[in-house]
């Protein structure tokens, strides 16, 4: 553990160096390492930060932010596999609303509410993050006739609220998209039964780049290709393609191996 922190160590300062060099000649600044530099070089809001607080930010964003998107990813296909209808639902909105035959682009995602509700069903059953971040409280609370003291530490399993029949009706374990048509439920907490990215002062402060990110790279996925998996010749392929890795954030236990052809 101590070596690999020392290669972590190793990697930001390498990162920070590096960037450092390029001084201000990144003038059109797409790279965020330079535009957390110039921050600190210019203070554009009387805001200060120094070296360390970068490298802490480069590290939250590598470790918060590249599972949790491309699990999403990964758990996407798999259902789309899973559910050949709603795989070509999901191509008929994409065709219907995108241009061209060779990308979609971030502008015509917006208008796919399907591709949307694809996206928000998987996070309801297969939340990357499913226990959030452990809260601490600060004083004693009393809840539906429990008392829990000041200090205790509060775990908040979201995957089981968002499969809970009680609220999300008795075929909650099901992939289904079309519940999320004209649903209110949006990413920002406010709603307890559809927590994906959290809630309060905790909330995931990287719900737009995922979003942005997983509808374009899905869309263009789906557009350009057939998928297929191999059959598996023994088994039961639900408990091999649904078998989940444990830990703070969660992805597929196997890895999805699917192969592309074109449409
Ligand atoms: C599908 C993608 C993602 C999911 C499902 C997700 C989910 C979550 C969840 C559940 C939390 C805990 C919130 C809470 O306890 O209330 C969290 C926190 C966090 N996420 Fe994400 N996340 C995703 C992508 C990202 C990305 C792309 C970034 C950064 C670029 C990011 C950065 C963070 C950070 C820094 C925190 C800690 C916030 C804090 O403690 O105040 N996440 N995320």
């Amino acid at each position: 553990m101590e070596e690999l922190g020392k290669t972590f160590d190793d990697f930001l300062e390498n990162v920070l160096q590096e960037h450092e060099g390029n001084g201000q000649k990144n003038e059109k600044e797409t790279d965020f390492v330079d535009m957390l530099l110039r921050i600190r070089r210019e203070k554009p809001n009387g805001f200060e930060i120094d070296r360390g607080d970068i490298s802490m930010i480069i590290l939250d964003v590598i470790l918060a932010g590249t599972t949790t998107t491309s699990g999403l990813l990964e758990w996407t296909m798999t259902e789309l596999i899973r559910h050949p209808e709603t795989m070509k639902k999901l191509q008929e909105d994409i065709r219907k609303h995108s241009k061209h035959n060779s990308y979609v682009s971030e502008e015509e995602v917006e208008n796919m509410t399907y591709l949307k509700a694809v996206i928000k069903e998987v996070l309801r059953i297969h939340p990357p993050g499913p226990i959030l971040i452990p809260r601490e409280l600060s004083e004693d609370v009393k809840l539906k006739g429990y008392d829990i003291a000041a200090g205790t530490q509060v775990i908040i399993n979201a995957w089981s609220i968002q499969r809970d029949t009680t609220t999300w009706g008795l075929d909650a374990e099901k992939f289904k998209p079309e519940r999320h048509f004209n649903a209110p439920l949006d990413f920002q907490g406010q709603n307890f039964m559809y927590i994906p990215f959290g809630s309060g002062r905790r909330l995931c402060p990287g719900i737009g780049f995922s979003m942005a990110l997983a509808q374009v790279t899905l869309a263009n996925l789906v557009n350009r290709f057939k998928w297929k998996v191999e059959a598996r010749p023994l088994g039961d392929d639900d408990q091999y393609n649904l078998a989940e890795t444990a830990g703070l954030d969660v992805t597929r236990k196997f890895p999805l191996v699917a192969f592309p052809s074109s449409v």
